[in-house]
């Protein structure tokens, strides 16, 4: 297994670097253009988390897709890599709120697809596959069928589905929204874990601050009406982070700052300023 892995982290450490310049996005509802995100400007780091975080409609997903490259920018760019990007592609990897696992193949048939459509041979099919359900503890379902599996499990199968593939940017849209607390926490410690390893650059949606906390190096907390980025807030907590760095005074402070960011743009797009 080795030989395919090694080579795999080396090349993901100097992958993912995302660039948006002035990326905007109108969208018509009702005939009318709606500016959904206006003039955004980042740059994220080969192998950095960054958690997207802000009011619901403020364009998270919107991003999201659009660096995916599921939607066009009305203006502006992306690039991954230096590359623009302009349709979906395998150096991106997208993992849904829902599990979007198809549900007439096995959990090893599963992942093994988007291999299976690159022409990756099955002996490498095999190794790889079985290499990343061992990892997420689901070696022993892979012969299951989605339906016999709980939601995380589902939402492991999704996560290492999107793994296999080895992409420069792991696209992650509330994917543990869905899950009750405890497993929905085990899955933040397990992927902390994976990233560790493969330094994927990963940028994840969420509504949950603590969430955002505990997973990222920066946060973008967005504004709403139109969305735009207004702080990326740098998380410098001590790694790898375990659940008790949620009781230090240091994410107290992030909290409370993010915390007070998210409520005054809340109260900006409800008007209640
Ligand atoms: N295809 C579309 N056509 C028209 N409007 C759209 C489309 N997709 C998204 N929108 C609108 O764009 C805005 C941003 O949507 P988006 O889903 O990106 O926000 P979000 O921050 O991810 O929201 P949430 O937190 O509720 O998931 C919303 O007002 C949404 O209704």
């Amino acid at each position: 297994m080795a030989f395919k892995l090694a080579e795999r982290v080396a090349q993901a450490a100097v992958k993912g670097f995302v660039e948006l310049e002035n990326l905007s996005v109108t969208f018509k509802r009702k005939g009318q253009n709606i500016s959904v995100l206006d003039s955004i400007n980042f740059k994220i780091s080969p192998g950095e988390f960054i958690c997207l975080l802000g009011p619901s409609g403020c364009g998270k997903s919107t991003i999201l897709n659009v660096v995916a490259g599921f939607i066009k920018p009305s203006s502006g760019y992306v690039f991954v890599d230096k590359r623009q990007v302009n349709s979906p592609g395998a150096d991106r990897g997208f993992v849904f709120q829902q599990y979007s696992l198809l549900p007439w193949k096995t959990t090893f048939q599963n992942v093994e697809f988007g291999l299976k459509i690159r022409g990756v041979s099955k002996a490498e099919r095999q190794e790889l596959v079985n290499y990343y359900l061992n990892r997420v503890g689901l070696y022993k379902h892979r012969h299951s069928y989605p339906h016999q599996l709980s939601g995380g499990m589902q939402q492991r199968a999704s996560i290492v589905r999107a793994l296999v593939n080895s992409p420069s940017v792991l696209l992650m849209d509330e994917p543990f929204a869905a899950l009750d607390a405890q497993t929905r926490h085990m899955m933040q410690e397990l992927l902390l874990s994976i990233w560790s390893e493969l330094k994927s650059t990963v940028m994840f949606v969420t509504h949950d601050i603590e969430e955002a906390l505990f997973l990222s190096d920066r946060i973008f907390v967005m504004g709403v009406n139109p969305g735009r980025i207004k702080e990326a807030v740098e998380v410098e907590l001590d790694r790898p982070r375990h659940a008790d760095c949620m009781l230090t005074p240091e994410f107290a402070q992030l909290n409370r700052h993010v915390f007070e960011l998210i409520r005054e743009e809340t109260l900006r797009s409800m008007e209640l300023e």
